[in-house]
């Protein structure tokens, strides 16, 4: 059975366990004043009630992050402006074959950082004004910095990601990584790697927590050393959700 550790809960609702990392009650500007491809001229983020989610290593925060206009903003922004991978990039192998990834899939970052997973590189193209705005919000609040971002768009509850671990060896080894949800809320499931399948050592409970709207979960170490987590089809859901992972990738 999977176990709720997180209620679903509202732009409105006060956090339980408030535990603010740095606070940034100040408006965040563009220093550039450059709105060439973003509407959005600033974002206010009011210390947010941070909650944490605790299991055997497994180590995240979870907020509401963006408050729901805000949140609308960037999604509509991210449906105007963002494109996606095609043709190789958005494929994956498994096992020999070629396979359509579920899902579409981009990746911006520093130069010539790139991201490898299932056999596939994807280079990261450069930051946009608009990417950059988010990147550098999340940073000022959560304290911690970040030179890459892979987006996943779910244009339906179809669309999915397999369990998997963030472990590649490119992402600089304890940096947390930073997951912000817009659009159609999705169940997230996390599955610790000794209680995974036929051969499992162990009996530990999944963690599952419904990413809402605006909000950001941070991964910290070593929450991806030890647990799986996977997005999983939820085929009545017929409405779009985008996720953006901010990481700490090795320059090489
Ligand atoms: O869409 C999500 O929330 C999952 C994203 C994820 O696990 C990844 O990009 O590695
Ligand atoms: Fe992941």
């Amino acid at each position: 059975m999977d176990k709720f550790v997180i209620r679903k809960r509202s732009h409105d609702d006060e956090g339980i366990d408030h535990k603010p990392k740095r606070k940034c009650s100040e408006t965040l500007k563009d220093e550039n004043g450059d709105k060439e491809d973003c509407a959005i001229s600033n974002f206010v983020v009011k210390s947010p009630a941070w909650r944490h989610l605790k299991g055997q290593n497994l180590n995240c925060d979870y907020c509401v992050f963006f408050s729901k206009s805000c949140a609308d903003e960037i999604f509509k922004e991210c449906e105007k402006l963002l494109t996606y991978n095609e043709g190789q990039l958005a494929k994956v192998n498994l096992f020999g074959k070629w396979h359509d990834i579920p899902r579409k899939q981009v990746a911006h970052g520093d130069e010539g950082l790139s991201y490898t997973f299932s056999n596939n590189t994807v280079p990261a193209r450069p930051w946009t004004p608009f990417l950059k705005k988010i990147k550098d919000t999340i940073s000022e609040v959560t304290g911690h910095e970040f030179n890459f971002v892979l987006i996943n768009r779910y244009k339906d509850g179809k669309d999915h990601m397999g369990e998997h671990r963030d472990d590649e060896k490119d992402l600089v080894q304890g940096h947390p990584i930073a997951s912000l949800s817009l659009g159609q809320p999705r169940d997230f499931i996390f599955k610790h790697a000794d209680s995974r399948g036929k051969n499992a050592k162990c009996n530990i409970d999944p963690v599952k927590i419904e990413l809402q709207h605006g909000s950001l979960l941070l991964m910290n170490h070593p929450t991806n050393t030890f647990w799986y987590h996977s997005l999983p089809q939820r085929k009545k859901l017929l409405n779009v959700r985008i996720n953006m992972t901010f990481r700490k990738m090795v320059k090489k």
